[in-house]
């Protein structure tokens, strides 16, 4: 992100994009469904060019692109230990469950738009609302298609620049307690989030509470960008407005047809977990962990708290 960081920049209004569905399969596509049928869900392509429908495990995903919320998962929960005194809780909205609160969030993207452009006004008027509107064409610049060894993956069908944001991970909150254990589990803090020095000496170990964004069910692109060792993205905490998000942010240049990835931390792919990474990097985890040791906790994907390389 160090091309964003004037300090003269100024929040905008927030563009007015036009609305079109995410991964529209396109004419080539003869399911016989009608459109909506084909705007709801994820369509990839397979090794033999074929356009499918993504399913997974027995259900068929849906596309949201904002965080779905139900305040009765949230009703019987303690205050959490993060928040500051006199927040509202239980949450009502998912903004008040996800409040972007303290300097920890840096900016916010409620402008960004494949642009260096990033909104550093504390009280500006951007909301998840227009977020949505204004992301949900964003998939235009991507494709799902069929990889090797890691399911389906996301590809780019244009270049983009060192630390630009490329979407961010949707889906439907929960707490993390009634969450069950699936490949889509994206955790978050919630409340003020510690100095990065407690990320330095502890990694992606969370602090504090947090929530679960699931994108089993329900969520956008993102959910499909598979973990590799050596990433050409990372996740990153940001806010639009007052609601904290987690976006996808490049940490190098990426070229046209490259595979989007990140890196899912640890606790996904590591020395102690069950599953083997089979992205085949040089400094690959499934090649150092063969014979590594099972793990029963959640398998979620979490992000770094500092800045990409070169920052
Ligand atoms: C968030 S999903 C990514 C999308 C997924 N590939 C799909 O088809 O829906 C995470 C799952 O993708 C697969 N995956 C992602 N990265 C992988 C990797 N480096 N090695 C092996 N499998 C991977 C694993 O099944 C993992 O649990």
């Amino acid at each position: 992100m160090t091309s964003i960081r004037s300090p003269n920049a100024r929040a905008r209004t927030f563009p007015t994009k036009r609305t079109r569905p995410a991964f529209n399969p396109g004419s080539t596509l003869k399911t016989g469904l009608a459109a909506p049928a084909l705007e709801k869900y994820f369509w990839y392509t397979g090794s033999d060019k074929v356009t499918r429908l993504a399913t997974t495990d027995t259900i068929v995903p849906e596309q949201i692109n904002t965080y779905a919320f139900n305040k009765c998962d949230f009703a019987r929960l303690p205050y959490p230990s993060s928040f500051p005194p006199s927040r509202v809780w239980p949450p009502q909205t998912a903004s008040d469950l996800l409040c972007a609160l303290g300097t920890e969030c840096d900016d916010c993207v409620g402008d960004t738009c494949y642009t260096d452009a990033a909104c550093y006004n504390a009280d500006c008027i951007h909301t998840l609302e227009n977020w949505d509107i204004a992301t949900r064409d964003w998939t235009d610049h991507f494709s799902l298609q069929m990889t090797a060894s890691c399911g389906i993956g996301v590809f780019t069908k244009s270049a983009f620049k060192k630390g630009t944001v490329l979407g961010w991970y949707a889906g439907e909150l929960k707490p993390p307690s009634v969450c069950f254990d699936n490949d889509y589990l994206m955790e978050l803090e919630i409340g003020i989030i510690p100095p990065l020095s407690y990320y330095h000496r502890n990694g992606l170990t969370k602090a504090g509470d947090t929530v679960i964004i699931d994108g089993r069910g329900k969520g956008n692109w993102v959910r499909f960008v598979n973990h590799n060792c050596s990433p050409c993205c990372m996740f990153r905490i940001r806010r639009v407005g007052d609601v904290r998000i987690m976006v996808v942010e490049a940490v190098r240049d990426i070229s046209v047809g490259a595979e989007l990835s990140v890196d899912y931390g640890r606790n996904y792919y590591g020395e102690e977990t069950v599953r083997s990474c089979k992205c085949g990097a040089r400094n690959c985890v499934g090649v150092r962990r063969e014979g590594g040791g099972l793990q029963k906790k959640l398998r979620v994907k979490r992000c770094k708290r500092e800045g990409p390389p070169g920052e």
